[in-house]
């Protein structure tokens, strides 16, 4: 099986370099200044589950992809979503099978109207992964999971031939029959975790420690949790214990990549992981919320970013 995978960041780094490692066939479309890099020092991967050296993966420009690949993996930021469907396009044929892997909901609407939904899985991931200035994939946890499924929950064929390659990659590859679920439940998390370490800039061990913290995230996460329910998505009782343990740790040193980005004054996918999620909150008339506090708080980070020298 061909395997496109749409930039070589923190994810797509980390998951393709795994592929790669164990013989999978891998390509990387990549810009040319990622292609340089890696032609010069391989793919580097530091992390707790094995460091990998590999030597240069095979890359390729958008403006040389020719033939169709059988699966392309997108792992680019919402933000860059629209110029990575266009640099993928030549490189879908009839039955290119397309799973993105970013955080959020929006992705699959837009893949959808660009490609047609007979393309699209729906796929998620969870690890914490940087890439340094040195081009190298740093791993910070020993999260290192991605789900992906056809979203109407089916077994098909292809799903088969995706979960056999995907999985005994060095990396936990779950197939799902839920996935649609599953990306909710993993957008509800990470929109609480992500705007309320981005809004008190610190880490959930921090943030409950302070006065009101541990109140503040909880509100978080259920303001996101009803915009789920609304939807027909709301998180089951497990799910949520999980997620309420997860971002109420005493001493957790859990962040959420947003802040890791905003604090090295990147660009963040706030409209895509909190003002989509606002905008549908809005849509049920909720009222003071703190996704909107989180939001313009958001906001006022990317004007500034706008206004100073950018990374
Ligand atoms: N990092 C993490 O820990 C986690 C991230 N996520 C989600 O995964 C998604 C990806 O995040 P992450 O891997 O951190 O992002 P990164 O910014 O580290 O990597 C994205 C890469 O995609 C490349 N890229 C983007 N568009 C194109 C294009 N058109 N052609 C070629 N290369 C392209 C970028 O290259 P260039 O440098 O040339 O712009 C960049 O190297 C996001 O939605 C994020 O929220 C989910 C779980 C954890
Ligand atoms: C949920 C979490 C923290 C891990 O995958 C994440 O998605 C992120 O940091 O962007």
């Amino acid at each position: 099986m061909r395997i496109l995978m749409l930039g070589a960041g923190a994810t797509g780094g980390y998951f393709g370099g795994r592929l790669l490692q164990h013989g999978r066939d891998v390509t990387f479309l990549v810009r040319a200044r990622r292609a340089a890099e890696l032609a010069r020092n391989g793919l580097v991967i530091r992390s707790p589950a094995g460091d990998a050296d590999l030597p240069p993966p095979p890359t390729v420009l958008a403006a040389d992809l020719q033939a169709p690949y059988d699966l392309i993996v997108l792992s680019c930021k919402a933000y860059g979503l629209q110029q990575a469907m266009a640099d993928i396009a030549p490189a879908v044929g009839p039955q290119t099978v397309i799973l993105p892997l970013l955080n959020g909901m929006q992705q699959l609407d837009l893949l959808d109207q660009r490609f047609g939904a007979g393309h699209v899985l729906g796929g998620l991931c969870f690890i914490a992964a940087t890439l340094d200035g040195q081009g190298v994939v740093r791993h910070l946890n020993d999260a290192h999971g991605m789900t992906f499924g056809e979203r109407d929950g089916s077994t098909s064929e292809r799903m088969r031939q995706i979960s056999a390659i995907l999985q005994g990659a060095g990396f936990d590859a779950r197939p799902s029959q839920a996935i649609l679920q599953d990306m909710w439940d993993k957008w509800v998390f990470l929109a609480s975790l992500a705007g309320i370490t981005c809004l008190l800039r610190g880490s959930i061990g921090e943030i409950v420690a302070a006065p009101g913290g541990r109140a503040a995230v909880l509100r978080l996460l259920e303001e996101c949790r009803a915009v789920a329910a609304h939807a027909g998505h709301a998180p089951g009782e497990s799910t949520l214990q999980r997620a309420r343990g997860m971002l109420t740790g005493s001493g957790s040193t859990l962040t959420a990549s947003m802040l890791r980005d905003l604090q090295q004054g990147y660009p963040i996918e706030a409209d895509h992981v909190i003002g989509d999620m606002l905008a549908r909150a809005e849509r049920q008339h909720a009222a003071d919320s703190l996704l909107s506090v989180v939001y313009a708080h958001l906001k006022v980070y990317e004007a500034g970013r706008l206004r100073s020298p950018q990374p």
